[in-house]
């Protein structure tokens, strides 16, 4: 008998949203399910678009949502069903809890979809469970990997959302569903059946990169979001956000500026021995699109073209790309030896608009574990023909 109601700060939804004790439930879920069961970390957008894709291709999914993180959790459980529309449809009852305990019980296979700012958080609360059997994949994953301190069966990261998608209330709205993503695992052995039980789950295909580096410099959203949001910072403040970001914002001279970050990007990947593609490139094949130009691309990709901007610069385009993309590539670049100044620059202009010193706070060599690593041993780890 299902009970739904809001709840604020509890330990458990599912034992609210499911009259019966939690070890009850549990096991009543896992017989239900069978094998064929995933945890999603993360009740936003991204989150939800996939429990409801996978729903829809009979996978049983449950939610976990960090009890200081309860927004769209709540807005669900209030309306005490999800509604998909768009690229992903349904209507779906899912199964949420804000018990990692049961997050990790309930699957040992878990999908974290909460922004890279989230990843101290949910770390925090895994490493109290023995996670030597499960599978993590971090979608997507900005080297969630390589700042993972605790034991995991298996770590695996991609480079994008397969949805572009928003919440609004209880509603889904998924604007885009990409053709392909890209995937690589921390480990170089990945067993071929982890690959393809892998593969299985998702409904987007996935390309296997050789490191989790190349997927990383995959993140198109680096290039796209932070010069979009600061060459647009004044239109953002004085609208609140009332335009299309990539229809109205990405015009000419925001297209140069970008094309000159993402050639940064480029000669990063080279210097490991990959074949880069340009980010509208990237967002082509993603997409299955054919865009000539990034204005083009802004002015008619149907899964951007219609997405408003954010109402400040507090958002994620910034807090999450600039920290744990921008700071990532420019450290590597600084190794490397590549000129990474239009990157820097963004960083720069970033903290004076918003008084955040990123290069502090982000993902750079230091907290990636990679800073006592000699170049040389930087390109062999990652290079896929030199790889140690
Ligand atoms: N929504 C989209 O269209 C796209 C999303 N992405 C990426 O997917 C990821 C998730 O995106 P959304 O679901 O839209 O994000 P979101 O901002 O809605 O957050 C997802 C959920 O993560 C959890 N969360 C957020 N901050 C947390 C924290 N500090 N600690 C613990 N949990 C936290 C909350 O449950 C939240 O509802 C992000 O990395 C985003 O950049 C990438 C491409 C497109
Ligand atoms: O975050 C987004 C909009 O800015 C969408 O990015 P995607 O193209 O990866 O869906």
């Amino acid at each position: 008998m299902l009970t739904c109601r809001p709840i604020n700060n509890v330990d458990s939804f599912v034992k609210y949203y499911w009259s019966g004790d939690t070890p009850k439930l549990l096991q009543k879920l896992s017989i239900e399910a069978g094998q064929n069961t995933v945890t999603i970390i993360g009740a936003g957008a991204a989150g939800f678009a996939l429990a409801v894709d996978l729903k829809n291709h009979g996978v049983s999914v449950l939610v976990y949502s960090h009890s200081n993180h309860l927004r769209h959790a709540n807005e669900v459980i209030s309306k005490g069903q999800l509604t998909a529309r768009g690229k992903v449809q349904g209507v779906a009852i899912p199964w949420i809890t804000a018990d990692m305990a049961e997050a990790v019980a309930f699957s040992k296979i878990i999908i974290l979809t909460v922004p890279s700012t989230g990843h101290h958080t949910v770390l925090h609360e895994l490493r109290k469970f023995s996670l030597h059997q499960h599978t993590v994949i971090a979608v997507p994953g900005n080297l969630f990997s390589l700042i993972a301190d605790i034991q995991i069966g298996c770590v695996l990261e991609t480079n994008l959302s397969p949805y572009s998608c928003r919440m609004e209330g209880e509603q889904l709205i998924v604007m885009g569903k990409k053709h392909l993503i890209s995937i690589a695992a921390l480990q170089q052995d990945l067993d071929p059946m982890v690959q393809s039980t892998v593969q299985n789950l998702f409904s987007v295909q996935l390309k296997w990169c050789s490191s989790v580096i190349e997927v990383c410099l995959l993140n198109v959203n680096g290039v796209f979001h932070p010069l979009m949001m600061l060459m647009n910072a004044g239109r953002i403040e004085s609208t609140a956000g009332n335009f299309f970001l990539y229809r109205d914002g990405l015009t000419r001279s925001v297209a140069n500026a970008m094309r000159a970050l993402d050639q940064v990007r480029i000669e990063i990947g080279e210097a490991f021995g990959l074949q880069m593609k340009s980010a509208l490139e990237v967002s082509n094949e993603c997409y299955g699109h054919s865009f000539t130009d990034l204005v083009e691309l802004a002015q008619n990709s149907g899964p951007h073209n219609k997405l408003k901007a954010p109402s400040d610069l507090e958002n994620r385009n910034i807090s999450e790309d600039v920290p744990h993309l921008l700071v990532c590539w420019h450290s590597l670049a600084e190794k490397l030896g590549i000129d990474a100044s239009p990157i820097k620059a963004v960083i720069i202009l970033v903290e004076m608009a918003t008084g955040v010193n990123y290069f502090e706070a982000g993902r750079d060599l230091r907290q990636l574990h990679l800073d006592k690593v000699s170049r040389d041993e930087l390109i062999r780890k990652f290079s896929p023909s030199q790889r140690t």
